[in-house]
């Protein structure tokens, strides 16, 4: 006996650019990966996964423990859900099949509550967390993913059978650890709704714009009538997040602006979904958010003219 912990079986429910680039890391850093795939599953299978990242270097995962269905797949300790929110319903009998009994489903996603249409399909033995996930990565080409900058996972217990705090932070510090054991920066967040609504303060302005305008973060810092939406848009979002009572770090927009100032030019997931024709994130990342606020009395015009306008958009791309 060596006294040595098996390390979890790790599956990722859909391998796109952020459940292809964490489960690239985590497969390098010794994990036994498994990664379910949909339209890219034939390329992945042939020809394995590719990372080209300004951080990494260029990394490639060949063979690829690659799925099409999740029957196929064994049980999993932790389920990492890399899919975009709007197919979050759909996803749960793949997740109930590839689940071990008490596993940790993680949704690496943007947006608020998006784990709770999902919960309500989930047995009450799984764990749900949510992970904020600050980097620029993108699909480049089948099972070809570029990542441009940042990393960082922020993890949150969502619900489930841990009853208490200390045993969901226990739950949530092993999933930051495996991140970390995988070489990526992570942090355990004692609330996931202000954690949430933090993201949010980048995603509101910078997603939304970047199909509105048709622009990129370089261009949308440089122009002053944008640089004075995303301001503003960010003013509302830190408004709404403080009425439903979660504390948004004094400084945090700026801080935001310079962080983007410095990242290498941006297109937002958003931008891609639109040019793609795939529908755009906005319950999840506007509706709720402003339900939400518009439940405590709090109205967030900017943004509301924004969901608006976005979901005109929407329907007609789709
Ligand atoms: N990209 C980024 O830099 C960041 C993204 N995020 C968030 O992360 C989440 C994921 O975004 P991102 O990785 O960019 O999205 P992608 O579109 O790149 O990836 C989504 C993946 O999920 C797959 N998928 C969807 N439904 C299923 C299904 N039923 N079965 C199997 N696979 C499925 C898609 O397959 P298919 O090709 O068949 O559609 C695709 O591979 C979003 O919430 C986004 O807002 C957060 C921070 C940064
Ligand atoms: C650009 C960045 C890093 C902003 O936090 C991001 O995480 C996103 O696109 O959602």
């Amino acid at each position: 006996m060596t006294g040595a912990v098996a390390k979890p079986t790790i599956g990722i429910i859909g391998t796109g650019a952020i459940g292809g680039f964490y489960g690239m890391m985590l497969a390098q850093a010794g994990y036994d990966v498994h990664f379910l795939l949909r339209s890219e599953f034939r390329a992945v299978a042939e020809r394995g996964l590719q990372l080209h990242s300004a951080v990494h270097g260029a990394l490639t995962l060949n063979p690829v423990q690659a799925y099409s269905a999740a029957e196929d797949m064994p049980p999993c300790d932790w389920l990492l859900v890399g899919a975009k929110t709007t197919s979050n319903r759909d996803l749960a009998p793949a997740i109930v099949q590839a689940a071990a009994p008490n596993a940790r489903v993680l949704l690496l996603q943007n947006g608020l509550d998006v784990e709770d249409s999902l919960r309500e399909l989930l047995p009450d033995a799984l764990h749900v967390l949510g992970g904020l996930c600050y980097i620029c990565v993108h699909r480049q080409g089948p099972g070809v993913i570029t990542h441009q900058a940042l990393g960082a996972v922020h993890v949150g217990y969502h619900s489930g059978p841990a009853a208490d705090d200390p045993s969901r932070a226990a739950i949530v510090e092993e999933g930051a650890g495996l991140f970390r054991a995988a070489g990526i920066d992570a942090q355990a967040m004692a609330n996931l709704h202000q954690a949430r609504w933090q993201k949010l303060v980048w995603n509101i302005p910078y997603n939304g714009l970047s199909v509105l305008l048709g622009a990129s973060t370089t261009p949308l810092m440089a122009d002053a009538d944008s640089r004075e939406l995303i301001t503003s848009l960010m003013a509302e979002v830190i408004q709404g997040a403080t009425a439903c009572g979660h504390e948004v770090p004094a400084g945090y927009a700026e801080q935001l602006l310079q962080v983007t100032q410095r990242m290498p030019d941006y297109w937002p997931s958003m931008y891609h979904d639109f040019l793609h024709k795939r529908p755009l994130e906005l319950e999840a990342i506007y509706a709720r958010p402003l339900a939400a606020a518009k439940a405590v009395g709090c109205e967030l015009p900017r943004i509301e003219a924004m969901y608006r306008s976005l979901s005109f958009i929407d329907r007609r791309n789709t």
